[in-house]
């Protein structure tokens, strides 16, 4: 029994998801498919759940949200008729939105339900859709297939006692039409994962079936070696383990939610990224062990939207607990980090600057200043973290100096280096603005 998941650009309009229908189709192992909100139809376009995202705030701060109301349902609309379905189904999704936005809720979990409502409405009229086609198929709510969460809304995890619920699905008779992106805290409220999430639903659907693959459906062939919006026609991957496709999607690989990989990687269920409008393409498998193929570089991600702070203290090395103390100064503020390289007497703590308002920084570097008496602290913002992957690292020699070699060619300066920790990375800190071309030279270094 697989898993497949269908991405928002896969279930963005009537011909995508005709798509789909075929694609479900065309292998009686798909039984569980798990769906997005609809995505971009082009460059241009909007993703529904941006639009949700405005209707609800608009709606809670009580200014007009009528026009946002009324895209959402053309779109839907459109979806509707364009697969020809009842016209019921239009009143239904209409029914459903009103409702939402009545409910009487907090904030927070009212802005979760709104933005529940692409994936929500979607898996009904796919899986209204897969009946016209003669296949018996169930639409599933989240609640019903046992996906609770944290409470924490717009952020949630996985509880682990989802997945003995979840393993029962595979007695349901039929094609089981499941919304991504949410599910339900013990106390049955309506919890979102952070954006991206679908990805999310369907590990945890994989792991809890124990599929014996996770589809996942997207717009690309597979997963590229480098971002293909920075290098035109990347190498493509075959085959990526758990541990570079966590590392690669963490750094900036959209294509895969980073916390997706987690359920599969504990039920040991291979995932594969395919291409809905191509899905004859073998796609990119993610496995937990792969061959080497005398590529050391498996991939270079990258991602913006750190920043570095910068603690510096003679004597640092032999003061016993200033590490833990920095640390925690940034748990009391309740910010978590990302990497933390450091030297015999400074540190950096690299973090993403969402965490960081104004009022953070100004009360996390005074209380550095108070508690530690540093000889220096300085917050740098505007930093992109670029990440070099392979399970070929750890065996070559000379990757270190040929990375350096390439970000001296494209004359970008390197804020930062972290490696060691992870056997299957080495990561790079520079200026967001010097990003692309850094990533453009190393590829030239590694691929070409
Ligand atoms: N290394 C990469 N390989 C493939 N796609 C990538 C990579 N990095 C970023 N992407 C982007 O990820 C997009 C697919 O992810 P996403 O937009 O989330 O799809 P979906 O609509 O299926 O959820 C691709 O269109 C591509 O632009
Ligand atoms: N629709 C949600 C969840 C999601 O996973 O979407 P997509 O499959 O389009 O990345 C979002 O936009 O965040």
């Amino acid at each position: 029994m697989k898993v497949a998941k269908f991405g928002g650009s896969s279930v963005a309009n009537a011909t995508q998801i005709k798509k789909v229908g075929e694609i479900i189709n065309s292998d009686p192992e798909r039984k569980f498919i798990v769906v997005s909100a609809p995505g971009k139809r082009n460059d241009n376009d909007f993703k529904m759940t941006d639009m949700l995202i405005n209707m609800g705030n608009a709606y809670i701060q009580d200014e007009s949200y009528e026009e946002y109301y009324s895209i959402v349902m053309e779109r839907f609309k459109e979806i509707i008729e364009g697969l020809d379905l009842p016209s019921s189904l239009i009143a239904e999704v209409e029914h459903t939105i009103k409702s939402t936005l009545v409910q009487d809720v907090d904030d927070n979990l009212k802005m979760d339900s709104i933005k529940a409502l692409g994936e929500d409405n979607n898996a009904k009229i796919i899986s209204a859709y897969l009946k016209e086609l003669g296949l018996t198929a169930h639409y599933i709510n989240p609640k019903e297939a046992g996906i609770l969460l944290s409470d924490e809304p717009g952020n949630a995890q996985i509880l682990p006692e989802s997945f003995a619920k979840l393993y029962s699905l595979r007695e349901k008779d039929g094609i089981l039409v499941i919304p991504g992106f949410f599910g339900y805290s013990n106390d049955g409220k309506l919890v979102t994962f952070s954006r991206g999430g679908s990805d999310i639903t369907g590990s945890i659907v994989a792991a809890g079936v124990e599929a014996s693959l996770y589809e996942n459906f997207t717009d690309v062939n597979s997963v590229y070696s480098v971002n293909p919006t920075i290098v035109d026609n990347p190498k493509e991957i075959t085959v990526l383990t758990y541990k570079e496709m966590r590392e690669l999607s963490y750094a900036g690989f959209s294509v895969f939610h980073d916390e997706a990989l987690i359920p599969a990687i504990k039920a040991k269920i291979p995932v594969c990224i395919k291409n809905t409008n191509n899905p004859e393409a073998k796609g990119t498998l993610i496995l937990a062990e792969r061959e080497l193929n005398g590529q050391c570089v498996s991939g270079i991600a990258s991602d913006t939207g750190f920043c570095s702070l910068y603690v510096s203290k003679y004597l640092m090395n032999r003061e016993v607990g200033f590490g833990r103390k920095l640390l925690n100064i940034l748990e009391d503020e309740g910010i978590s980090f990302e990497h933390a390289p450091s030297g015999i007497d400074d540190m950096s703590v690299i973090i993403r600057e969402s965490q960081f308002t104004p009022e953070t920084e100004e009360t996390v570097i005074m209380r550095i200043n108070e508690e530690l008496h540093p000889d220096t602290v300085s917050l740098q913002r505007g930093i992109a973290v670029i990440m070099v992957v392979g399970e070929g690292l750890v065996n070559t020699i000379g990757v270190a100096q040929q990375a350096t070699s390439a970000f001296a060619k494209a004359n970008v300066n390197i804020e930062m280096i972290n490696q060691g920790s992870s056997e299957v990375s080495m990561m790079f800190g520079v200026q967001a603005i010097d990003m692309d071309k850094a990533i453009r030279s190393l590829y030239n270094a590694f691929f070409d």
